[in-house]
């Protein structure tokens, strides 16, 4: 994973775990405070339930009951103090918890939007679903209850250690008798099970992989008559993750439960040197009693300890899997606007490859300038790079080498969030959000009023087919648009674009959906609005950009032509070519529509 690699040195998961809780800090430490009064509270009934029978095998016939009475009243007082303070300190460290698991959800979300797009897009949904969803949340019960109740499970055996010290030294190790022989078995359970977390992990964003995909593509699977072998490979993926943590969980069973058994049987030592203890007439019977009383306070102590190790090391590799997305190499970007006067945009000996390796170079030191206020169209074959060079303006991308500038200012120079201000861009992939169609499209200026919502989705020919949905603005465009279809998504892309209003606009195939009396339309509708603006427009037909000022023919990442139409017609065979071949199969539309239309009317 390349992300890994750059990230630096890694520092321990304790310092990570701790750096998430920023601006929850003081709410967890009120709550390991509390939890420490809870257990504190919670071994004191003990005591006085040892004080009250201590009386009353004192006394037996007199027993003074008003004093048992009150040691009773005690006991019931220090359990109230135990329950409240436990509820308060659990209610207040699952406050901090969700606050800390909402922060790494952002600051998650913040360092895709700021890595380079490759980086992301290298990632598996199912792998990034897994981190979002699954491993943040498996954060959770680590920081609400392992870090406040883990301190005071920790410190309840120390005071019950101490206590029975003051009782009897001998009965005090008698205590923790079975504690090295549990220690083997937890070790063993660690060594056995550490190594398989990562391919579990594997396993698990493969699983959600083959998922997302199998739900992804169902249309083209029921469409090209694929279910049978493709429901095997969702089945397959399933399968192996079942077998896979049926073997994981099967080859710690034996050390788990024997660490489960173990580590909490402090009354195995306990009561066999108490009972001796009190028949030699050391230690007495209300000795005895606070004794196992301890002991067995131990008991509940030791087994959480024992489930918040296991939880230890399922938190210590999550955190160390964020810490790879959050350390994710970030675009660096100034924190101050640049100062831009003129958006005209310059390309100046620009290689790039996707991968980063040169034997990958997809452009090969382009030279490309577009004034401001001119129209520039990129055509050329398919995979020539046209896509290449609007995604690299925009900046998804890093050049390799060369470089980008904007008004004279290299891109590298102007923040993100400035460049997303001054570039508008129109992709082939128009995605739509679950929200309504008029927050879809107020996307592209979230301050837009409705009537400028509207306006704008009226100028990209948009107003009909909106209003003969069931709730006209207001319908969800449905996951990923799937309502709509792919001219409409991209006519809602245009309104954005519209509401946008960027000095810079980039259309990458913008209307090559769209039905070709609407597409006139949205033509007209685009020259009118992009009148002063830096328009770059890429196309497969011809037709649309004959008025453009530059017509520029990119093929396996060179330019092989640039010029107004005419001079292209002249002077570049390609070009030539391409438009033969467009108005080729334009006569070629037309006639065959001409044939149609003569087959209905002989009808
Ligand atoms: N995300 C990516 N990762 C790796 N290679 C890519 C990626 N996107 C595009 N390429 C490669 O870069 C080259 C240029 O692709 P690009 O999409 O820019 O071409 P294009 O001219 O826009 O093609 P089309 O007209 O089909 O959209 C192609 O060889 C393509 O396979």
């Amino acid at each position: 994973m390349g992300n890994r690699k750059t990230s630096e040195k890694k520092d321990s998961w304790l310092k990570v775990l701790l750096g998430y809780t920023e601006g929850s800090g003081q709410r967890l430490g009120i709550s390991v405070v509390l939890s420490v009064i809870s257990i504190i509270s919670g071994l004191m009934p003990y005591y006085c339930i040892y004080r009250g029978i201590d009386l009353y095998i004192r006394n037996l016939n007199q027993a003074p009951m008003q004093e048992i009475l009150k040691w009773c009243l005690y006991a019931l007082l220090f359990y109230t103090i135990k329950i409240v303070s436990f509820s308060a300190s659990t209610w207040i460290s699952h406050i901090a918890a969700y606050h800390i698991l909402e922060g790494l959800r952002l600051r998650l979300t913040d360092r895709f939007l700021k890595a380079p797009l490759g980086d992301v897009e290298g990632h598996s949904i199912g792998e990034i679903k897994s981190i979002m969803v699954e491993k943040i949340e498996n954060m959770e019960p680590p920081i609400a209850h392992m870090i406040p109740e883990g301190s005071g499970h920790i410190l309840l055996p120390v005071i019950s250690f101490i206590a029975l010290l003051t009782l009897d030294w001998r009965i005090a190790l008698a205590s923790l008798v079975t504690v090295p022989l549990s220690l083997v078995f937890m070790t063993l359970t660690m060594i056995i099970s550490g190594k398989s977390f990562t391919q579990y992990d594997e396993s698990n964003a493969h699983m959600n992989s083959t998922i997302v995909e199998y739900i992804e593509g169902i249309e083209v699977i029921k469409a090209f008559g694929r279910a049978g072998t493709s429901y095997e490979k969702y089945a397959k993926a399933i399968l192996d993750y079942k077998k896979f943590v049926v073997k994981w969980l099967s080859s710690t069973w034996i050390t788990m439960k024997m660490t489960f058994a173990l580590f909490p049987s402090t009354l195995l030592g306990t009561l066999p040197v108490g009972l001796y203890l009190t028949m030699h007439g050391q230690l007495t019977i209300s000795q005895l009693v606070l004794a196992v009383m301890l002991s067995m306070s131990m008991v509940t102590s030791f087994a959480k300890i024992e489930v918040f190790s296991e939880n230890l090391r399922e938190m210590q590799y999550n955190i160390e899997r964020i810490q790879d997305f959050l350390t994710m190499k970030e675009l660096p970007e100034p924190s101050v606007y640049a100062n831009i006067n003129s958006y005209d945009v310059k390309l100046e000996n620009v290689h790039f490859s996707y991968t980063g390796e040169e034997k990958d170079e997809v452009m090969h030191g382009i030279d490309l300038t577009m004034p401001a206020g001119s129209f520039t169209a990129l055509v050329g074959p398919s995979g020539g790079g046209k896509s290449t060079v609007a995604r690299l303006i925009s900046r998804f991308w890093d050049v390799t080498s060369g470089s980008i500038t904007i008004g004279g200012v290299n891109i590298k120079e102007i923040p993100l969030s400035q460049l997303s201000e001054m570039v508008s861009f129109v992709t082939q992939d128009n995605f739509l959000f679950r929200c309504s169609i008029l927050e879809n499209i107020r996307l592209g200026n979230p301050t837009a009023s409705d009537e400028e919502v509207r306006e704008a989705a009226k100028k990209a020919c948009c107003q009909e087919f909106i209003e003969k949905l069931p709730q006209g603005y207001d319908t969800p465009a449905g996951e990923a648009g799937k309502r709509l279809s792919g001219g409409e998504k991209q006519r809602i892309a245009i309104a954005r674009m519209i509401l946008k209003n960027a000095p810079i606009i980039i259309l990458d195939e913008a209307t090559a959906l769209t039905d070709p009396e609407n597409e006139n339309k949205i033509q007209k509708s685009i020259e009118k609005l992009t009148k002063g603006k830096t328009l770059l427009v890429i196309a497969h037909r011809l037709s649309t950009i004959t008025d453009a000022d530059k017509i520029v023919v990119l093929k396996n990442g060179c330019i092989e032509g640039a010029g107004t139409q005419e001079e292209l017609l002249q002077n570049c065979q390609l070009y030539q070519r391409m438009w033969q071949a467009h108005v080729g199969a334009r006569h070629w539309a037309v006639g065959s529509q001409k044939e149609g239309e003569d087959s209905c009317l002989a009808l």
